[in-house]
């Protein structure tokens, strides 16, 4: 077993007992057409009525013991199937959450939602049916022929041609739909990705009245899955009437050759209702054998997805060889990087030195990779070539966790998650008191806003609570930051939505923290409140020093000043 199929290792004992109470099942259905024959000859042909209530009790009993079994084995079926999918899922929720920001390009998020339900749903339910039916029907179908052929030899002749005949053809239509099936989960995946698109835009959608395009974007992929499940219908749903045709004219040959047979002599009425019996059953489990073909075709299709994301390799790092200083400047030297999947470096040949506890704003025009320079540092990317450092130790060879959690980062998009705002803040250090919380949300200035609330800290944010406006929104993130008293603060354009005086207190607040902040502006006014300020251009530091320097020395800065308006003013005339 490999792959996703090895998950089932630990239910291999509730695996064994399912099985076997299958086999008990199938076992008494075996033999009751034999029972059945015995009690029309030897009690209803011959008139003894104690054979038959003797046949017909240790029918009831056999039949009752093999229900009790299929009970049995239904409930531990369903518990397997449904602790495998819980399994699958929390691995693949392990391995997703794993994966380098490189790793999680490769697959849209669409189909990783896919992925973790709709294919984990489908293996689950293969899993079910092969404890329950899957190895019970070809089972019955092997041995009702043996007994059959036991039972009777030549008029079980017809069901030894037909029923390889038909399994053959059931084993070639799985093949067949393995690979439609993985069509139509493919196509399931557009849906899921034109859905979430709607549904996260639907104010863009609204405001730009594009409901008529993405209603059509929407029947667009909605038919591309239809049409390829039709396609698969269509091929599977052939299978059931040619079955029951060849089966249906088995059924009609074992009956006229059966009275040809009891006319001379060589066949009783019961060895011939036995016969029919068992072709009965067969056909029966060759038409379960239809919707499990199915069941597995969609299985292996899903499990082969999933599979993907689990055989995804891990990323090879560097040797754990450095640990993070307590204290040291961050020095970027030669660093060049290229985005996966980019044509060309963002940052090419970079160097710069932001000496510990200084603010360093980073200035650029937009696409210069300013965020690229940030993701470097938690390591949410590694460079393509260059060293990055902290206190003299190079980041790529110390611990990537240790690492970060000594790194507030407050990204570009600030993203919350559903819950309370107390819930939010504190979800950047989970042991934090409500004491901490409001510390934090005191340094990010969105303490009072918080408090005005009705619900004030309780207030539940996301779809079904309060809306906060984007300024409140990258405070809040802030505020999540903050909570962890880290070591450096990476501001991704954080402060792009608040007002002057809140961020230059915002700016005072983070400046008696004494840890080293990174922050990406476009705004001279924001960039005028750091120690040090990078101009990047070109994928390099096309110039740097404080604010007075620049204003005196940098005709791109002095540039950039008057087209924001800014002159002799002072950031503190601005305050006021
Ligand atoms: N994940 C990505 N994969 C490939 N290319 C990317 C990716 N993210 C950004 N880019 C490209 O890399 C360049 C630099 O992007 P980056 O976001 O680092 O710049 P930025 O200076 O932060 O921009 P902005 O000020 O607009 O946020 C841009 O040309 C952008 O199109």
């Amino acid at each position: 077993m490999n792959g996703v199929l090895s998950l089932l290792k630990p239910y291999r004992l509730k695996m064994a007992a399912a099985w076997g109470l299958m086999l008990l099942e199938l076992a008494v259905e075996l033999i009751l057409p034999i029972l059945m024959a015995k009690m029309i000859d030897d009690g209803i042909v011959a008139g003894d009525l104690d054979a038959v209530i003797r046949c017909g009790a240790v029918m009831i009993a056999l039949s009752l013991f093999a229900f009790a079994a299929g009970i049995t084995n239904s409930f531990i079926a369903a518990r397997i199937g449904q602790n495998y999918g819980f399994d699958i899922r929390k691995k693949l929720i392990e391995k997703v959450q794993s994966f380098s920001f490189a790793q999680y390009g490769h697959f849209d998020t669409s189909t990783l939602i896919t992925r973790m339900t709709n294919d984990v749903t489908q293996l689950q339910n293969a899993v079910f049916m092969s404890l329950r039916i899957m190895m019970r029907a070809p089972l019955l179908i092997i041995f009702g022929t043996a007994m059959a052929v036991y039972v009777h030899f030549g008029l079980s002749l017809v069901l030894l041609v037909t029923v390889p005949i038909m399994t053959v053809f059931m084993l070639f239509m799985m093949r067949r739909g393995a690979g439609m099936f993985q069509q139509v989960q493919k196509k399931l995946d557009k849906v899921n990705s034109v859905m979430r698109e709607n549904l996260t835009g639907i104010r863009l959608i609204k405001a730009f009245v594009r409901h008529d395009h993405e209603k059509a974007r929407f029947q667009q992929a909605g038919m591309a899955l239809m049409d390829e499940t039709i396609r698969v219908i269509r091929t599977f749903e052939s299978i059931v009437p040619i079955l029951l045709l060849v089966m249906n004219g088995s059924l009609l040959f074992i009956l006229w050759f059966g009275f040809v047979e009891m006319q001379s002599g060589n066949a009783t009425t019961g060895e011939i209702v036995a016969i029919i019996n068992y072709a009965a059953r067969i056909i029966i489990s060759l038409s379960i054998l239809t919707f499990i073909t199915i069941a597995f075709a969609r299985g292996k299709a899903s499990a082969g997805r999933i599979d993907e994301v689990l055989q995804m390799e891990e990323e090879k790092l560097k040797p754990m060889t450095e640990t993070y200083p307590e204290n040291g400047d961050i020095v970027f030297e030669n660093v060049t990087f290229t985005y996966p999947g980019g044509t060309a470096p963002v940052l090419n040949r970079l160097s710069m030195t932001v000496k510990r506890g200084e603010i360093a704003a980073i200035l650029g025009e937009t696409g210069a990779g300013k965020s690229a320079l940030l993701s470097l540092i938690p390591r949410l990317y590694e460079p393509d070539s260059g060293v990055l450092s902290i206190g003299g130790r190079e980041i790529s060879g110390m611990d990537m966790d240790s690492l970060r959690r000594k790194i507030g980062f407050v990204p570009q998009e600030s993203h919350l998650f559903t819950g309370s705002i107390l819930e939010n803040i504190r979800w950047g250090k989970k042991e934090a008191t409500e004491e901490e919380v409001v510390e934090a949300a005191r340094k990010a200035q969105i303490h009072d806003t918080i408090t005005s609330l009705p619900e004030g800290y309780k207030t539940v944010i996301g779809q079904k609570g309060v809306t906060l406006s984007g300024g409140q929104k990258q405070r809040l993130s802030i505020a999540r930051a903050l909570i962890r008293k880290p070591d450096i603060l990476l501001l991704d354009d954080s402060t792009s939505a608040l007002d002057v005086k809140t961020e230059a207190a915002l700016i005072d607040a983070i400046t008696a923290e004494k840890c080293t902040v990174f922050i990406v502006t476009q705004k001279i006014i924001t960039a005028e409140l750091a120690d040090h300020i990078f101009m990047i251009e070109d994928g390099k530091v096309a110039a740097s020093g404080t604010h007075e320097q620049l204003a005196a020395e940098n005709g791109l800065y002095q540039h950039l000043m008057e087209s924001q308006g800014r002159k002799e003013e002072t950031y503190e005339q601005t305050r006021r």
